[in-house]
């Protein structure tokens, strides 16, 4: 899908206060973006994201906030950019193994970004000298607390970069409108054993400050 960047408005959803504070001290003084709260977990972001699009016309929904990243691909204070947004609990336990949503037959766990666009802002945020990696980002209703459940989760979906608790929520209400989403990240902490002592949460604020000030040239151009 080919968007007109010029003469749409966005729609950011975080879940949290510090991540709106963020995200709005990167856009500056922009009137091209609304940011609102999402809450936190899959559920109340869709149902903030519906009503948000009820109430004004835009043209891309962007789910934004700090995450967990995979190790490897995604280290603290760095960036994650979704090429898919992969709700990766949605599904059925099986004996040998997670049956997701697709393979149940009941629709699909995966909702696909405005790749165009995610490319565009991930050259741009790497050009600036910001480390990004571009990749899935898993929806999780219970974040991730053991070595195991992130080894099973990066074998479920190839690539898999980070894992957050709202874009598939927020991407559900955006899709149902068909309008283009994204989905961008700030690593506070890996995903694994929980150590909420090791969470880098002003590190990962800043770097998503540091996403909005280039993202909104971006957009603007
Ligand atoms: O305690 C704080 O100061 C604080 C500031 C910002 C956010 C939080 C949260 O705990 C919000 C939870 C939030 O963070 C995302 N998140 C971060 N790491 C992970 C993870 O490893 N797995 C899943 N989600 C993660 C998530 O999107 C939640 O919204 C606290």
């Amino acid at each position: 899908m080919d968007i007109d960047l010029k003469s749409f408005r966005v729609l950011v959803m975080t879940a949290v206060q510090v991540e709106k504070d963020a995200v709005l001290r990167g856009l500056g003084n922009s009137d091209k973006f609304d940011v609102q709260l999402a809450g936190v977990g899959p559920a109340l972001a869709a149902v903030r994201s519906t009503k948000a699009l009820a109430a004004a016309n835009y043209g891309l929904v962007i789910s934004a906030g700090i995450a967990g990243g995979f190790a490897d691909l995604a280290k603290v204070g760095t960036l994650v950019v979704a090429t898919e947004i992969v709700a990766a609990d949605l599904g059925a336990e099986a004996a040998d193994g997670f049956l997701s949503l697709d393979e149940l037959g009941f629709g699909s766990a995966t909702i696909k970004v405005e790749i165009n666009l995610a490319n565009r802002i991930t050259e741009a945020l790497r050009a600036a000298g910001l480390t990004v990696c571009l990749g899935p980002v898993l929806t999780v209703s219970t974040a991730t607390g053991t070595a195991a459940t992130a080894l099973a989760r990066a074998d479920q979906v190839p690539g898999a970069a980070a894992e957050g608790m709202e874009g598939f929520g927020v991407a559900t209400a955006a899709q149902e409108q068909d309008i283009p989403i994204l989905e961008i990240r700030a690593i506070s902490n890996p995903v694994g054993p929980r150590d909420r002592e090791a969470w880098r949460i002003k590190d990962a604020l800043e770097a998503l400050e540091s996403a909005f000030a280039i993202l909104k040239e971006v957009l603007h151009s």
